[in-house]
Order: C-alpha cells, then sequence, then structure tokens
C-alpha cells in the first residue's frame, strides 16, 4: 500500500539549534501511525513542520509528499484545504465562544460541513452546542478541537497529546473515539501514554536526539519491555508484558539505528 505520507530527511532549526536532523519515515494509508520519543526529542515540531507551522525564526528542510502533493512550503490554510487536519497539543478552542460557534468557524468554504459524523461520534457536542467552550471539561475541549476538524474532510490527520492532562476515564473515551476516526481517515498521533498506544497504533516511528531512532509495528514495540524502556525510557504498559525470553523485533519487522 502507498503511504499518505512520505517525510524524507527533514531537518529543522530554530533559533540555531538543530531540533530535526534528517527524519525520515512514512505513514500508512490507513490506521494510526504513533510518533513517540521522550519529552522533548522534537514530535510536535514535526508535526508543525509538516502543517506549516514552524516559527518564523526556524528554518525547514526536507520533502514531505501526501500522496502526489508537496507538503513544506505551502501555507497552512492551503495545506488545511488540501486535506490535512490538525489537532495541536493545546486544543485551541475559542473560550469565549459557544459549542457551535466554534464548529461554525471551523468550516472550510467551498464544502460541505459534516456536522452528522461530528454529531453522531460526540453526542455531548450537540447537547451542549450553546454553551462557552472555556466553560467544558478538558476532555470535551478535546472533542470540540478534534470536532472542529471533523467538520471538513480530511485525507490525514495529525493529532499531537490528545489526552494529555485528562481524568484516567476521559483518556479512554478519546482514545476510543480516535479509534473510531481512525477507521475512515489514517492519523499520525504523537502520544506519551502507551495504554493508549496500544489500544490505537498500529505503526510506530520513534525519535531520538533529533533523529528516527526506529520504526516498526507498534505492538510488537511495546511487547518488548527493554527496547521500550531504552527508547522512550518507561517501563512496559501495566498489564501488558514482554512474553518470556521475547527478542527484539525480528529483521524486516523494526530497525533500531543504534540509540
Ligand atoms: N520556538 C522554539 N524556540 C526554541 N526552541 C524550541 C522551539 N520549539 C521547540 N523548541 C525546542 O525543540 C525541542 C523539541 O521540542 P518539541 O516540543 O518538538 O518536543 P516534543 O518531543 O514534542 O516534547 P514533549 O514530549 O515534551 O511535548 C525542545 O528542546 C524545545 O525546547
Amino acid at each position: 500500500m502507498e503511504p499518505i505520507l512520505a517525510v524524507q530527511d527533514l531537518s529543522v532549526r530554530i533559533a540555531g539549534l538543530h531540533i530535526l536532523q534528517g527524519v525520515s519515515f512514512t505513514v500508512a494509508p490507513t490506521g494510526v501511525t504513533v510518533l513517540l520519543g521522550r519529552n522533548g526529542v522534537g514530535k510536535t515540531t514535526t508535526l508543525r513542520a509538516l502543517v506549516g507551522l514552524t516559527p518564523r525564526n526556524g528554518e525547514v528542510r526536507g520533502t514531505v509528499r501526501m500522496q502526489s502533493a508537496t507538503l513544506l512550503g505551502q501555507p497552512t490554510h492551503r495545506l488545511v484545504r488540501g486535506g490535512l487536519g490538525y489537532v495541536p497539543e493545546d486544543r485551541c478552542v475559542f473560550a469565549g465562544l459557544t459549542v457551535a460557534e466554534n464548529l461554525r468557524l471551523a468550516e472550510r468554504r467551498g464544502s460541505t460541513p459534516a456536522y452528522d459524523r461530528v454529531f453522531a461520534l460526540f453526542p455531548e457536542l450537540q447537547r451542549r452546542s450553546r454553551q462557552r467552550a472555556g466553560s467544558l471539561s478538558g476532555g470535551q475541549q478535546q472533542m470540540l478541537a478534534i470536532g472542529r476538524v471533523l467538520i471538513n474532510d480530511n485525507r490525514l490527520l495529525l493529532v499531537d497529546e490528545p489526552t494529555k492532562g485528562l481524568a484516567p476515564k476521559v483518556v479512554t473515551e478519546v482514545a476510543e473515539v480516535l479509534a473510531r476516526v481512525a477507521e475512515s481517515v489514517p492519523v499520525l498521533l504523537v502520544e506519551q501514554n502507551l495504554a493508549v498506544v496500544r489500544r490505537l497504533a498500529r505503526d510506530a516511528v520513534v525519535l531520538a536526539a533529533g533523529q528516527v531512532a526506529w520504526t516498526g509495528d507498534a505492538q510488537r514495540l511495546l511487547a518488548e519491555t527493554e527496547l521500550t524502556r531504552s527508547l522512550l525510557g518507561v517501563g512496559s504498559v501495566e498489564g501488558h508484558h514482554a512474553a518470556p525470553g521475547s527478542h527484539h523485533a525480528a529483521p524486516g519487522a523494526g530497525r533500531k539505528d543504534g540509540h
């Protein structure tokens, strides 16, 4: 299957710092690909570069293709119109506006807004359409942030740490919603919660020191306690232990570049 996204030799420099140094990976045309790595390794910087939101004092090099389109160098509004949906880490809802107004502002001119799709996924948003977004809970705001992107048709969604700071029950709800979303649109997901990664991800890309340290099957990565620990600095997911005597991913299933 042709990837939906191909990132080749992506480098980002901000304020003289080399944050990404030749990052290459692909995103499958279906399901969830998770972008992992320790804090500060450049996951958000990667998503922001893909969607044209590197700060003005930054410099981006490399090639990024979404099917036949070249992304780097294009303005964000054009990328979004071309079907690249982005749910940023800080949720970015307009606190002073109602839920309905937030959704209306997200509508893209020239395309029919998919309120049915959004309200089927998030009935809560329909019930609360007159409520000011600033008075929603963190989980509801996250649902609204995702809903704002899903009001339009997308070819690929970039979602940055959607479960950050949410209560465990809400984390599960957000994960369930993303699983349903990913049935129809491929997702590149930054996520630190490994239980969520286990629930959602098929493929994994791990960044370390501004480069790709490992790519392969996300479930195999999580099953390898030592590998997970060495790449991410954390142990295995609770209740999910590597089989006794298991080894690093078989050749071809994953790649570890000596980090
Ligand atoms: N605008 C900026 N100016 C200077 N440094 C920046 C800027 N944006 C990011 N950085 C630096 O780039 C590095 C990568 O940051 P980034 O937010 O991409 O990491 P991350 O992997 O998403 O981290 P986290 O998991 O903590 O969210 C960090 O050291 C950060 O301080």
